[in-house]
């Protein structure tokens, strides 16, 4: 049967002329939110900040909503202002799965008119190389890299219909549509890093990577590659060790899959670690006191992690902002689930910015570095219906 926009927008419950919809879809959950009551721009790091979330949850429940909601985007550096809001409405109901995946809108398309990376390519190998001789001196272990790729299209985006599109062609992943102040930040991401139902947290990391490949005998190979390959397995461990050692001091138990996984999106093959723990009882850590633990992860920054973001601040010469930030909601009672941002674009009107990153280690190769990355944005490319080889 062919599955058209409408239908498929209407299993959604996409409002096709709302473009302010918030909206995060997993396995576990599809929240869905509208509107704004009040905003929260204070940096998670800011030493008011958990006053002020409690503060804007009192003024919620004073207006009868029993178990008040915010959902939004926190920054890749925690010191900048979150973009968060207590909507005015939201539901959070069971997860999208309507057995209408895969859908390819195939009359969503765009052409790009002007496009460029930051960094161009020949700037981009030098900061990989840079990267490479500053682990000869110090002790840094990993640190991660990025570019960004502006696009200008020839027709504003039709966000709810991106959305459609994304969801059908990644049916596996983190679906969000954020609205932030000038833009909107809609993406399919892979990995997250955390989701907390009462006193259980579970996240699932992901680092080493290898782009899928067409000829399925070449595909499969390369996922083999990559299990095999002690560079990706290095890459991988230095995030799961992170992570173990930011939850430790804060759980009763906790249980980490002793190899990775292989696992993979439409575009790329990762490693990827399940890991569960249980907070310690009477404990009143908050879902953001976790996130503050947390983030960045070495997935997303480096190690050690300080190190690794004055690596990043010096080498590259964009913001990051909300790329390689979090995603996501949470509740007044505690539940909540935060995806990193990335497989995704911050789309205004007509104009795109796409963000890609790879982890660097010493064996790491500058070239490959720039093959993955531009592999990485491939889903959105894929997502907007864009024919044209501009990678
Ligand atoms: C930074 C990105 O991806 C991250 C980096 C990975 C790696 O270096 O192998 C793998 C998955 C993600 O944790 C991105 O997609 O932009």
């Amino acid at each position: 049967m062919d599955v058209t926009f409408p239908d498929y927008a209407g299993a959604l419950a996409l409002d096709q002329s709302q473009n302010d919809l918030f909206l995060f879809n997993s396995n576990f959950n599809l929240v869905r939110a509208n509107g704004v009551s009040q905003r929260l721009s204070t940096p998670i790091l800011s030493s008011c900040f958990n006053q002020e979330v409690q503060a804007l949850f009192e003024r919620e429940k004073a207006k009868g909503i029993a178990n008040p909601m915010i959902v939004g985007a926190i920054p890749f550096d925690m010191d900048q202002p979150t973009q968060l809001v207590a909507p005015r409405w939201s539901e959070r109901v069971t997860p999208f799965n309507t057995g209408l995946s895969p859908f390819v809108d195939e009359d969503f398309v765009h052409q790009v008119v002007d496009q460029g990376f930051t960094p161009n390519q020949m700037p981009f190998l030098e900061m990989i190389e840079q990267a490479l001789s500053a682990f000869k001196g110090e002790n840094l272990k990993k640190v991660v890299l990025s570019k960004i790729l502006d696009l200008t299209l020839d027709k504003m985006v039709d966000i709810p219909r991106l959305l459609a599109n994304i969801m059908g062609q990644n049916p596996n992943a983190y679906h969000f549509s954020v609205p932030l102040e000038n833009s909107v930040l809609i993406g399919a991401s892979p990995e997250l890093l955390i989701r907390k139902q009462a006193n259980k947290v579970f996240s699932n990391p992901l680092a080493g990577s290898a782009k899928r490949l067409q000829k399925p005998d070449n595909d499969r190979q390369a996922g083999e590659a990559l299990v095999k390959s002690v560079k990706d397995q290095y890459e991988h461990r230095l995030v799961v060790d992170s992570i173990r050692s930011s939850l430790m001091p804060l759980v009763e138990s906790i249980h980490i899959q002793p190899e990775p996984n292989l696992i993979s999106t439409p575009t790329m093959w990762h490693l990827s670690t399940e890991i569960e723990a249980t907070l310690l009882t009477d404990n009143t850590t908050s879902i953001f006191d976790l996130i503050k633990n947390m983030h960045p992860t070495p997935a997303m920054c480096g190690t050690p992690t300080q190190l690794a973001k004055k690596h990043i601040e010096s080498l590259e010469p964009h913001q990051r902002g909300f790329f390689s930030g979090l995603v996501g909601w949470c509740d007044a009672q505690g539940n909540g689930e935060w995806a990193i941002a990335i497989r995704c674009a911050e789309v205004s009107g007509n104009k795109v910015k796409l963000f890609a990153g790879a982890g660097v280690v010493p064996d790491s190769s500058p070239e490959s570095e720039w093959l993955e990355t531009s592999a990485k944005m491939r889903t959105m490319i894929n997502a907007f219906g864009i024919k044209e080889s501009i990678l």
